[in-house]
């Protein structure tokens, strides 16, 4: 773990921690559109659950609803639950800023905080909880973060540099250090390799495995080689007749890729379409 139990940030909820989510019948809307529609699923503490489906199916939307990231999105609205171990996140008691420290997120264009130093850029999460208050302490914090984002070697010797210096690829470690330097449970990453050349994309990739021993991660990608690569679980996602957002099917990845129980799932995963 980057962090000790000691350190840990909690939140003032008590949750036990284990990092599993149970998604039950999500909706999720921007104004009157509706962009995922009544979703189930279990994601599995632990694993790396991918989420597929073609452009435009609401992926980006359910993993933007799994740590309320899309109640801050433009008419962004929201019904059913998502629970973290056994307890709702969108009960009105749970303050939406520690379910975000949670459950980090990780978005598709790397996104460091261009005027802030690369240390800064790992220390902006941990500043903010005010819960570290000795450099020393920040200091071993951000370094282990960035150790454990495979990035410390390459900046050792550069931390007070611009984090905007990197390549796109150390760009999105760097963001991923960062979400880890608050100690999350829970990392989702949405299409983290889109802006990323192949060989950053293995690096990532590698990462991710990595990350799945202490982490219980989600992943929306375009790329379903990725998605075969890296993922245990995987979730279809498709546009059906009505509208966006509906789940087609959840099972191993093995299972989706090699024996799909849905035909639409087949369909997709042999390119016959989207
Ligand atoms: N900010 C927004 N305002 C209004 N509608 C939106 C907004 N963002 C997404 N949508 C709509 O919600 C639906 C789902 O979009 P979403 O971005 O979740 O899909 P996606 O599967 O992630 O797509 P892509 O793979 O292209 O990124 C689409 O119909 C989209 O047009």
């Amino acid at each position: 773990m980057v962090i000790s139990e000691e350190n840990r940030i909690r939140s003032s909820d008590t949750f036990e921690q284990t990092g599993a989510l149970e998604v039950e019948n999500l909706s999720a809307w921007y104004g009157k559109t509706l962009a995922v529609n009544n979703v189930n699923m279990r994601i599995k503490t632990g694993a790396i659950t991918a989420i597929i489906g073609p452009s435009g199916c609401g992926k980006s939307t359910l993993i933007r609803c799994l740590n309320r990231m899309h109640e801050n999105s433009n008419n962004g609205r929201v019904t059913g639950s998502v629970k973290l171990d056994g307890k709702d996140i969108y009960d009105s008691s749970v303050d939406p800023v520690a379910i975000r420290r949670r459950i980090g997120m990780v978005f598709q264009k790397p996104t460091p905080f261009p005027t802030m130093s690369i240390f800064d850029n790992v220390a902006s999460g941990i500043r903010l909880t005010r819960l570290w208050s000795r450099r020393g302490q920040l200091a071993e914090v951000v370094e282990k973060s960035l150790r454990h984002a495979a990035l410390w070697d390459e900046v050792k010797d550069k931390l007070d540099q611009s984090g905007a210096s990197l390549s796109g690829g150390q760009q999105q470690r760097l963001c991923i250090a960062r979400a880890l330097a608050v100690e999350p449970e829970i990392i989702l990453l949405d299409e983290p390799c889109s802006a990323l050349d192949p060989i950053a994309t293995l690096k990532i990739e590698d990462l991710m495995k990595i990350l799945a021993v202490d982490y219980t991660i989600v992943i929306v990608t375009h790329n379903m080689q990725q998605a075969a690569r890296v993922s245990d679980m995987a979730a279809f996602m498709m546009i059906d007749d009505k509208c966006a957002g509906t789940l087609v099917e959840y099972d191993e990845t093995s299972k989706i890729f090699t024996n799909p129980r849905d035909k639409r799932t087949e369909d997709y995963i042999t390119g016959r379409f989207g």
